[in-house]
């Protein structure tokens, strides 16, 4: 990076925020982190620490934190946006007067809006006009990245200039930072493992085995990608960290929010309680509403998401839909491979109704 570009802004005092804010400083860059909390500012400031979201891990003392959001972005050259989906629109719109207009604007924010169905990165563009626009996304727990534990992430952009200043920014010997230049598939991924998490974890609390977390998985990536595809997004891309790795870090972890408010309701616990034991955002539970609402409308066949939709809102209990789901028609493994109309087609063929 030039050193008119030496500077990187993120925007959001959470934990992924705060992971972040302190790679950039261990590579070198003077990072400002802007959060709202003027209490926690100051903590950071002087203990190099945030309390209240990772309290258990050092930050560089190379990050201050503004609560300003015109200090904190002056001379920027990179912004990282980490703020939860439903605050993104708004925050971004108070950025903008203070942007660089050739500044670099990453989302690391997995979820979607409920208005038309927004993507955060095409928030960011449509609030800022922005040319340099990027995602990024991968299986990265907060708190394992601020341990430094080795892990790697993928900045998606199809503008070259942000997909390299974001691998030298953040690129460092715990944290590898691939390329990618579908933005949309792997925003998507990142916004559609949340729901599978949920599941993994209410599975988990109800005692079951190893055989069904892996169906689960498995079957949640085919999920994901056939949705992706009728969206427009190549499938390819699920194979990749934002697909397939971030599914398997989320629906394993009890690092996850996601996974923890799965958790929480298969204890249980309704999902207000869930939610507010958690005291964290779990995107996955607008997320799941959001993408049943918008299979339904568009006719793609998911049935996890439409059974997780409906212990969440329904009060099915779990362990009705998971029993109810077996008996869902048997259909293709690898529908890339053989189609699902195909296996249909032949069930029909044989005259045999349960196909
Ligand atoms: N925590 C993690 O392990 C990871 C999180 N992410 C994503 O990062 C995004 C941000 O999450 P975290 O940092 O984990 O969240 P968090 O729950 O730890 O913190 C959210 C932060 O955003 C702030 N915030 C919320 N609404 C705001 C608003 N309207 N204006 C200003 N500040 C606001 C909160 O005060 C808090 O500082 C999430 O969407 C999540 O999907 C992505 C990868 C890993
Ligand atoms: O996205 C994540 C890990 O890649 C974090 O997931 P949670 O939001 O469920 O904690």
């Amino acid at each position: 990076m030039s050193d008119e570009c030496n500077r990187v802004t993120v925007l959001g005092g959470g934990s992924f925020g705060t992971a972040l804010a302190s790679i950039a400083a261990d590579n070198g860059f003077e990072v400002r982190q802007w959060l709202r909390d003027p209490e926690l500012a100051a903590q950071i400031n002087r203990e190099h620490r945030n309390g209240r979201y990772l309290p258990d891990y050092a930050i560089n003392p190379a990050v201050s934190a503004y609560t300003q959001l015109s200090e904190a972005l002056e001379g920027s050259g990179l912004v990282l946006v980490a703020i939860p989906s439903k605050g993104f629109r708004d925050v971004v719109r108070q950025a903008r007067p203070w942007l660089d207009p050739e500044c670099i604007l990453v989302s690391t924010t997995k979820g979607i809006q409920e208005e038309g169905f927004k993507l955060m990165s095409q928030i960011l563009e449509e609030e800022t006009g922005g040319r340099h626009i990027g995602v990024l996304s991968g299986p990265n727990l907060a708190s394992e990245v601020a341990e430094r534990q080795l892990t790697a992430t993928v900045i998606a952009s199809h503008d070259p200039l942000t997909r390299t200043r974001v691998q030298t920014a953040l690129g460092c010997d715990y944290f590898r930072v691939y390329a990618s230049n579908d933005r949309y598939g792997v925003e998507l991924g990142g916004a559609l493992k949340n729901i599978y998490a949920i599941a993994a974890g209410m599975a988990a609390a109800l005692g079951m085995g190893e055989n069904t977390r892996s169906m689960l998985m498995t079957r949640a990536l085919a999920e994901m990608s056939r949705f992706a595809v009728a969206q427009g997004a190549n499938p390819m891309t699920f194979l990749g960290l934002a697909g397939v790795g971030d599914l398997i870090v989320t629906c394993s972890s009890n690092l996850s929010r996601n996974y923890r408010v799965g958790f929480a309701l298969g204890e249980g616990r309704n999902l207000d309680e869930a939610i507010e034991s958690l005291g964290q955002v779990a995107e996955g539970v607008n997320t799941v509403r959001l993408v049943r609402d918008m299979a339904r409308q568009e006719g793609v066949y998911m049935p996890l998401a439409e059974g997780l939709y409906q212990v969440l809102f329904r009060d099915v209990p779990a362990r009705d839909m998971a029993r109810l789901l077996m008996l869902g028609e048997q259909s293709s493994d690898v529908e890339f491979v053989l189609s699902r109309e195909n296996v249909q087609r032949d069930h029909r063929d044989s005259g045999d109704e349960n196909g």
